[in-house]
């Protein structure tokens, strides 16, 4: 059976990375494609490296256009997105990727975003462990909860490298969740096409910027939440993002300190943790001991790569994961999330391997 999708924001970096992968997905027939200030110009225009739709014309992004297809993609600035959803068929599968329907605290969006609260939907991080699941031994997943899900809200990019990273030892018990520290190296596509002075390329090229320092960062509390999910009482994270020279990627240190009782765990014991929690994942593995990512490793695929270490002296666990923010962070991570909501396996679609050099 072939699916329908139109995608709103087409021309920007999360909808053409949406349709780049979508291009070549075997049960997906792409539909409308809108714009905003680019509404009414060719897609090849914003998009050429996407060939096989280098003539579409991209229509207003309005309900009329988005309406008729069995899947929508958002692909808007923050904001945008809860008025046209609300317009939606309750039987459409709407899939946001920006903020709007990530946070379950009302007060914790309006902390950090400004605006009024559109609402809470089901999360596509499928990997997302669950404490208090089955009780089989394996926590139960996000995954469970997308099946058959018709509104999809896509995790952000860091959120999801950090969340990857440090959640198999804090639902093991293994890391105390009160004292994280996350320290990233992020490339410029995910701060969006539109012109900021900081990302000229005289300013961007050849120079590390911290952005967002001081615990101001939108996707803190979205970590947050997402660690209480895994199994974490108290979170705190100090969250600081550097932007480094590259187009795509995400490098993310994460560390934590042991929790009391298991100062003295060995390396493979500690591994057991995430091992357990990826062995079954397709897009998701922690590396063989002493194998660092890297985010070359990740372009262009759906993967996230792990790695964990022990700072003895410093008694705390180091994690390192790399994910490539447009696929795995974005517009991959999404269309894992509508496979599995329309019943497809996860996979289709979509690659784990990396592009090199
Ligand atoms: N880039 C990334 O790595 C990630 C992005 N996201 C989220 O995805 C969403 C899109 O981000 P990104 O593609 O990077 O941003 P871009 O700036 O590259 O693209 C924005 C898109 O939205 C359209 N748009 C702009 N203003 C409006 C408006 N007022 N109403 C409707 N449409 C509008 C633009 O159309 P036009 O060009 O015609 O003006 C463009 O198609 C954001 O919510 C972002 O936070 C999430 C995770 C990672
Ligand atoms: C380099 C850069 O600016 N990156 C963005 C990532 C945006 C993202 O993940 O998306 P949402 O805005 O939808 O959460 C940032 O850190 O805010």
């Amino acid at each position: 059976m072939t699916f329908t999708v139109a995608v709103a924001g087409a021309s920007g970096y999360a909808g053409g990375e949406t349709l780049r992968i979508l291009a070549d997905h075997p049960e997906i027939e792409i539909g409308a494609l809108t714009a905003h200030s680019n509404a009414g110009s060719q897609l090849g225009l914003h998009q050429p490296h996407i060939r096989a739709l280098a003539d579409r014309v991209l229509l207003p992004t309005d309900v009329e256009n988005l309406l008729g297809h069995d899947v929508v993609v958002l692909a808007l600035p923050h904001g945008a997105s809860g008025e046209i959803a609300a317009q939606l068929p309750d039987d459409v599968l709407v899939i946001d990727l920006g903020a709007d329907h990530r946070l379950v605290d009302p007060q914790a969006w309006t902390d950090f975003y400004g605006t009024p609260h559109a609402g809470t939907w089901p999360y596509g991080l499928p990997e997302l462990l669950r404490a208090g699941g089955a009780g089989t031994g394996e926590l139960m997943k996000q995954r469970e909860l997308l099946a058959d899900a018709r509104r999809i809200a896509v995790p952000g990019c860091n959120v999801t490298a950090v969340t990857l990273g440090l959640q198999p030892g804090i639902a093991a018990g293994l890391l105390s969740a009160h004292d994280l520290v996350a320290v990233l190296a992020v490339g410029y596509s995910g701060a969006g096409k539109t012109l900021k002075t900081h990302l000229l390329a005289s300013e961007a090229l050849g120079s590390a910027q911290p952005y967002a320092v001081g615990g101001s960062h939108r996707h803190i509390p979205e970590i947050e939440q997402n660690l209480r999910i895994a199994g974490a009482g108290e979170v705190t994270i100090s969250f600081t993002p550097v932007l480094v020279p590259m187009s795509r990627g995400i490098l993310a240190t994460a560390t934590a300190r042991l929790a009391p009782g298991h100062e003295d765990i060995d390396l493979a014991e500690l591994r057991q943790a995430w091992e357990q929690a990826y062995v079954s994942e397709p897009f998701v593995e922690l590396l063989p001991a002493g194998q660092w990512p890297t985010t070359a490793m990740t372009a262009g695929a759906n993967t996230a790569l792990v790695q964990v270490a022990i700072d003895r002296r410093a008694g705390r666990v180091v994690t390192v994961t790399a994910i490539d923010n447009l696929v795995k962070g974005t517009a991959g991570g999404a269309v894992q999330s509508m496979n599995i909501a329309l019943g497809l396996p996860q996979t289709l679609g979509l690659t784990a391997q990396g592009v090199a050099p």
